[in-house]
């Protein structure tokens, strides 16, 4: 099962953003998404996601066109954790996990007992489960965060689509977000996240594409894509490389 965009060219009304893009998510992988500010990844998620339409080509899921998969059914399939903004209601963290479980009920059943036990364990499993009764209106940004990828958890999709998923977390919970990340893949489902941090793509994407002014420069493995003189290319600055001596390679900017 793949979730791929075929020559895509995507972007807002009067306002495109990118063209000819082509890669493709498949089941158990991780593929992170790289650029520079202003470069499309939110947009060219979006439109992945079937929140904006394709200025052209399409979005395939499973070899169907996302477009024509009903929209209830897309929200089964794939789940998005959007870039970290203020709640304006004030929720609390556990009603928000639930709100996960919209897709897998009727259209005005009220959660059952199986949705209850779900969103729990999704709250449970992010090490948030304290915070099920705080209104999100009153717990940090780094917490709500954490809010947003258990309920996309409990959406129980095929795929999650990420959106710089550790930008307000410390140092701490960045890493239990990258190591759901794998987790997540290794249960077989398909994710696909944006950083700015190359070095989070290194150490837990199995392929990554560069993305520059709404085009890909590189997809790949990123073992073979994400090089020093890439990098530079990409953010159109210097890049340095340090070897620690176990021989891990990370990315610093110059
Ligand atoms: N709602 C919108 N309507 C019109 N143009 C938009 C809208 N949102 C973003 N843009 C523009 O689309 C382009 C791509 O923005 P996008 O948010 O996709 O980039 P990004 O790579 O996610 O950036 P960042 O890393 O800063 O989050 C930018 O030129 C931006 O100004």
């Amino acid at each position: 099962m793949t979730l791929a965009a075929q020559d895509l060219a995507f972007g807002y009304r009067g306002h495109p953003v990118g063209q000819g893009v082509s890669l493709a998510v498949a089941a158990g992988e991780v593929l992170a998404l790289l650029g520079p500010n202003g470069g499309g990844k939110t947009t060219l998620l979006k439109t992945l996601l079937g929140l904006l339409p394709p200025q052209a080509g399409s979005v395939m899921l499973d070899g169907r066109d996302l477009a024509a998969i009903p929209v209830r059914e897309r929200a089964r399939l794939v789940a998005y954790v959007p870039q970290s903004h203020h709640g304006t209601f004030a929720f609390t963290a556990f009603d928000v996990v639930l709100m996960g479980r919209t897709a897998h009920g009727g259209l005005f059943a009220r959660p059952g007992a199986k949705d209850r036990a779900v969103a729990a364990a999704m709250l449970e499993r992010l090490g948030i489960a304290h915070l099920s009764g705080r209104s999100v209106t009153m717990i940090s940004g780094g917490e709500r965060q954490l809010v947003l990828v258990a309920r996309a958890l409990a959406q129980e999709p095929r795929f999650i689509v990420l959106d710089e998923p550790t930008a307000s977390l410390d140092f701490g919970n960045q890493g239990k977000v990258m190591r759901q990340i794998r987790s997540l893949a290794a249960d077989g489902l398909g994710v696909l996240f944006t950083t700015h941090d190359p070095n989070q793509a290194l150490g837990h994407a199995d392929r990554v594409a560069l993305l520059r002014d709404g085009g890909v420069m590189a997809v790949g493995p990123v073992a073979e894509v994400l090089s020093q003189e890439r990098l530079a290319a990409l953010y159109g600055a210097p890049v340095e490389t340090v070897v620690e001596p176990g021989g891990r390679t990370a990315f610093l900017p110059g």
